[in-house]
């Protein structure tokens, strides 16, 4: 997949196609507003008016005071919710005028399962940010790439279950990505041709249970796996961070972005989260993307792509002494990553599975139903009953998904 910028093209001529203008600030639509990604996307937006305008939101329900207050102060034309039906949606977004003073506001609004689906085609749109958690992202991905418009995906989990379809729903350049680590590896990859790439080095904090063994694993705590060390993010991404779920996505994630093989594609622990990924060229240069942990940068530039934003976030300060460590991936403890490169490689909906077992396996985590190492457990054992071979479409994820969601419902005792 090709994104703008990544192969010498000048920029300006990669990125006019989804309608981005010099001096014109770039029209958003926030996919999850509400959300860790969502309320830095609004401030990086307020922070640069010049380059960004907030014009369509979505988010799920759960704090609808919120997205009503967001409405009103973007002035969003176009709001979706998923939970609330649109009489409650509508009084949300009145009080929350009334209460900020304002008094000719009347956006249209959207509500539903498909509510953030109808959102992220929104026709004035130029840029969508999917920054909503979980596969319940995969519609509105393909609806903004369907929409023409420049996804910038926060959303990692639509990508890794629609696998191909993705790839193929997107047009060159279309597609740029948010995730910190991905956003290191398309910035590092700028330093070369893709015949020039190496290996990709994706790097992971370790998470709050970093050097623990796996017996250690089996006790802790929902509020342990919650204390991340370095991000402070949504619950199912802090604990796929424990789990290193997260970085098992990652490597999938990268593997379909940057069309790199999977044994190309390796995880290095650096617990202090300041190098972001790398890229190993052919010539033993290693390019790597540091910055502190601060999501700002990465939406900034998934926004602006392949522009990038003045001030976004603060720069390391070289005038003090750090020390950035790097240590290999304990993969007896944290079977994830191997878990997820097998399920990758034998293709199918097999990564949906995975995906959406722990989901389940996390909720029920949360729940108290099942133990911490019990998460990736179930992750191996429903790919373990998963005999389905049926071709990558839209309709056969869905069906997978859903199976494995019973089954995971099942192992867990729901
Ligand atoms: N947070 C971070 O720093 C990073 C996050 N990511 C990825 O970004 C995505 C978002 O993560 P994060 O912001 O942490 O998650 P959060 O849990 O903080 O936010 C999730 C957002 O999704 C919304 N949402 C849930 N269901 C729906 C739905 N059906 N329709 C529309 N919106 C919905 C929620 O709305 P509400 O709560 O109002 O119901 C909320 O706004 C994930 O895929 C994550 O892996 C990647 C890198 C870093
Ligand atoms: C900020 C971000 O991109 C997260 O996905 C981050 O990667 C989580 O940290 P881990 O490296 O602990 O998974
Ligand atoms: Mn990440």
């Amino acid at each position: 997949m090709q994104l703008p910028g990544t192969s010498g093209t000048p920029s300006a001529a990669t990125h006019r196609p989804f309608g981005s203008t010099e001096g014109v600030p770039r029209r958003v639509v926030l996919l999850g507003s509400t959300g860790s990604i969502g309320t830095q996307a609004i401030d990086v937006a307020d922070a640069a008016p010049d380059r960004f305008t907030i014009v369509a939101l979505a988010a799920g329900g759960s704090n609808l005071e919120l997205l009503a207050q967001q409405a009103v102060h973007t002035r969003a034309a176009a709001v979706g919710c998923a939970l609330a039906d649109k009489d409650t949606l509508h009084k949300a977004v009145q009080d929350a005028a009334r209460d900020a003073g304002v008094s000719d506001y009347d956006p249209e609004l959207f509500t539903g399962p498909s509510a953030a689906t109808a959102i992220a085609a929104w026709p004035e749109a130029e840029v969508v940010l999917n920054g909503i958690t979980g596969s319940i992202g995969l519609e509105p991905t393909l609806a903004a790439l369907a929409a023409g418009h420049l996804l910038a995906l926060a959303n990692k989990e639509s990508l890794i279950v629609g696998g191909e379809l993705v790839k193929k729903a997107a047009a060159p350049g279309q597609l740029v990505p948010v995730d910190s680590e991905h956003s290191a590896l398309a910035q590092a990859l700028r330093s070369g041709t893709p015949e020039e790439v190496d290996r990709l080095v994706v790097t992971a904090s370790g998470g709050p249970f970093r050097g623990m063994k796996r017996a250690e694993l089996q006790n802790v705590t929902p509020g342990q796996a919650l204390a991340h060390p370095t991000w402070k993010m949504g619950r199912m991404v802090t604990t796929n961070s424990a789990s290193m779920v997260n970085k098992a996505l990652e490597v999938i994630e990268a593997h379909l972005l940057f069309d790199i093989p999977l044994e190309r594609i390796d995880v290095v622990v650096h617990p202090q989260s300041v190098v972001h990924s790398m890229v190993q060229f052919v010539d033993g240069s290693t390019i790597a993307q540091a910055s502190p942990p601060d999501m700002r940068l990465p939406i900034a530039l998934g926004m602006g792509w392949p522009h990038r934003v003045p001030g976004a976030a603060k720069p390391c300060d070289w005038t003090r002494a750090a020390e950035w460590t790097f240590e290999p991936l304990d993969e007896e403890a944290f079977p994830a990553v191997a878990l997820a490169k097998r399920t990758a490689a034998a293709g199918g909906t097999g990564m949906a599975v995975y995906n959406a077992a722990n989901e389940e396996a996390v909720d029920a985590f949360h729940d108290g139903l099942i133990g911490f190492t019990d998460i990736v457990d179930t992750i191996a054992a429903v790919l373990a009953e998963h005999t389905d071979t049926a071709p990558l479409t839209l309709e056969s994820v869905l069906a997978a998904e859903k199976w494995a969601r019973t089954a995971a419902r099942k192992r867990c005792g729901r």
